[in-house]
């Protein structure tokens, strides 16, 4: 049976109007022109000017010229910059996000033009509320994500070089879900680096100190995280890119008394069970073994791999049926030392959980795969190459259509190029990665590769968790998220072996995430907006719709 019948999603999807017909509720104000006189004539005409930024924006070599040309048109004509992103988000995206967002992150001292966001050091200790009220759309905003740059995508420490992390973040919940771009605000914590070469970097832009201990950044996250709800009442946050300890011990920490999540654990688990619920159910019906069959090798145990993890136990609850205990025996994890057994001294907290205690501590990648025999194979190692011809050629002989997802950002770190996981697999692979891969043709067919990457689910999530006026964000609702997200394939996407949909309908499919997301908020009573209560599913849809900001071009 598949999978969508199990959980009885069908019944869940309300038939709603198009997103393009439907008026928007509020009125959002048009962008603001200078005064006649004060710029060309023909500039009237933007349908024009767009093909012009278009063309401006293609004349550049190098993806991160494109990145610093888009930054400064969004500074320049917000409309202008948020049009061209909607209108070709497959084009755009890699642009102002992974992969080229971590080339900002990079350069970000040595690119930098001009101030966007905040920035909040351990030297503010003591006077944060002071400083954050400097902000100067506090009543507007909605929405922030935080990061303290100390794991940017798979680049490690990068200090206040972080920052474009959190602004190309909030660029896709404009472009993705509608927010308000007033409503976002980006945050960078500055509590030092250990990067040494940035210390050394005389442009360097952070403080030039190492990070502070773990005690001191408490004390700083408590301070911080009371004033922000002090100064935004009405603020979500999303967490991005702590150090893995970091970003278990803030989630935990903090989840029950703000409006929360941790975009790596939480946003990249949703994604990927998306993914996976779809690409389970492709190999279970190439191969003819039950879904409740499916054993999952994971290649990395930081957040985001651990956070995967947790997410995928629903998987084998939900769809397959199984215990949470009979779930957790399905889920392997290798990390540097090799496969992870419960017996190994010193094991981190959060490894603890999926360690095995019914396995030899196995070190080689072919090797476990040949005593695991696994259906699926995930990267979160940030470990460039980490699945070669051999691991991919171990996979295909156990699996009709093995499952590959190579997961880490940015693509020059990613596990597995998909062309030659195509290759190596006779074409028979099921692939998503974090990062874009263009398509590849094999056999005389074209290939796509799924993208595996939080961008599809924080969006929707977030705009559902604002319109809902949420007190806290359960782990119901980010399964929620993924469920929509899953659900979201249209026959014409699952015909062509798609496992997530195309990004272009992303704001569509953020609507169907958000209204999922506002209901599993009501069924844990954790939403404060209750007239949502009373709309029908098709009411919901077309409130959440109108809710939405567009590019007025
Ligand atoms: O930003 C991305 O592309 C995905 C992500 O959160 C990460 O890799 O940390
Ligand atoms: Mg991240």
């Amino acid at each position: 049976m598949h999978w969508l019948n199990i959980v009885h999603l069908a019944q869940r999807r309300p038939s709603s109007p198009s997103y393009a017909n439907v008026p928007p509720l509020d009125a959002h104000p048009a962008p603001s022109r200078p005064a006649h006189g004060l710029e060309p004539p023909a500039l009237a005409n933007p349908g024009v000017h767009y093909q012009r930024c278009l063309a401006q924006l293609r004349s550049k070599d190098k993806a991160i010229e494109r990145n610093i040309y888009l930054q400064q048109l969004k500074h320049a004509d917000e409309h202008m910059f948020y049009k061209l992103v909607v209108e070709n988000m497959a084009e755009l995206t890699p642009l102002i996000y992974t992969p080229t967002v971590g080339d900002a992150c990079l350069q970000f001292s040595a690119n930098y033009r001009r101030p966007e966001g905040m920035f909040i050091s351990i030297k503010d200790k003591g006077k944060i509320g002071q400083v954050l009220r400097n902000w100067p759309r506090r009543e507007d905003a909605r929405i922030s994500v935080v990061t303290d740059g100390s794991r940017i995508l798979g680049l490690g420490d990068l200090g206040v070089n972080g920052m474009p992390i959190s602004i190309g973040k909030l660029s896709l919940y404009v472009a993705g879900a509608g927010i308000r771009p007033a409503s976002t605000l980006p945050i960078c914590l500055d509590l030092g680096t250990n990067n040494t070469k940035f210390l050394e970097d005389p442009l360097y832009l952070g403080l030039r100190q190492k990070r502070v201990s773990d005690k001191e950044m408490d004390e700083f996250m408590d301070e911080f995280m009371r004033e922000m709800r002090a100064t935004f009442p009405k603020l979500l946050i999303q967490f991005e890119d702590f150090s893995t300890d970091h970003a278990f011990h803030y989630l935990d920490r903090f989840r029950h008394q703000y409006p929360l999540f941790n975009d790596d654990i939480q946003g990249t688990g949703a994604v990927v069970l998306s993914g996976f619920l779809n690409a389970a159910q492709l190999s279970s019906e190439a191969s003819g073994r039950p879904l409740s069959d499916h054993r999952i090798l994971f290649l990395g145990s930081g957040s985001a791999g651990v956070g995967v993890g947790m997410q995928l136990m629903s998987f084998f609850t939900l769809v397959a049926g199984l215990s949470p205990e009979e779930a957790r025996s399905r889920i392997y994890y290798i990390d540097s030392q090799g496969l992870i057994t419960a017996d190994r001294p010193g094991l981190a907290e959060h490894k603890k959980f999926f360690a095995r205690t019914d396995c030899p501590p196995l070190k080689d990648l072919v090797d476990i795969i040949g005593y695991v025999k696994p259906t699926a194979l995930l990267g979160l190692s940030t470990i460039k190459n980490a699945f070669t011809r051999d691991v991919i050629e171990a996979m295909t002989a156990l699996n009709e259509r093995p499952i590959v997802f190579p997961l880490s950002n940015p693509v020059a770190l990613s596990e597995c190029e998909f062309g030659d996981a195509v290759s190596w697999s006779g074409g028979r692979v099921i692939f998503a990665s974090g990062s874009p891969f263009a398509p590849v043709t094999y056999g005389g067919q074209e290939h796509v590769a799924g993208q595996g990457n939080n961008m599809y689910v924080f969006p929707g999530l977030g705009l559902g968790a604002i319109l809902a006026r949420v007190s806290s964000i359960t782990d119901s609702m980010v399964e929620a998220a993924s469920l929509a997200l899953a659900h979201s394939l249209t026959p014409d996407e699952r015909a062509a072996g798609l496992i997530y949909p195309r990004l272009e309908r992303i704001r569509e499919i953020s609507v169907g995430i958000a209204a999922g997301v506002v209901r599993e908020a009501q069924k844990r009573g954790v939403d404060g907006h209750k007239a949502l209560r009373a709309m029908s599913e098709p009411e919901l849809r077309t409130w959440v719709e109108g809710k939405m900001w567009s590019p007025m071009i």
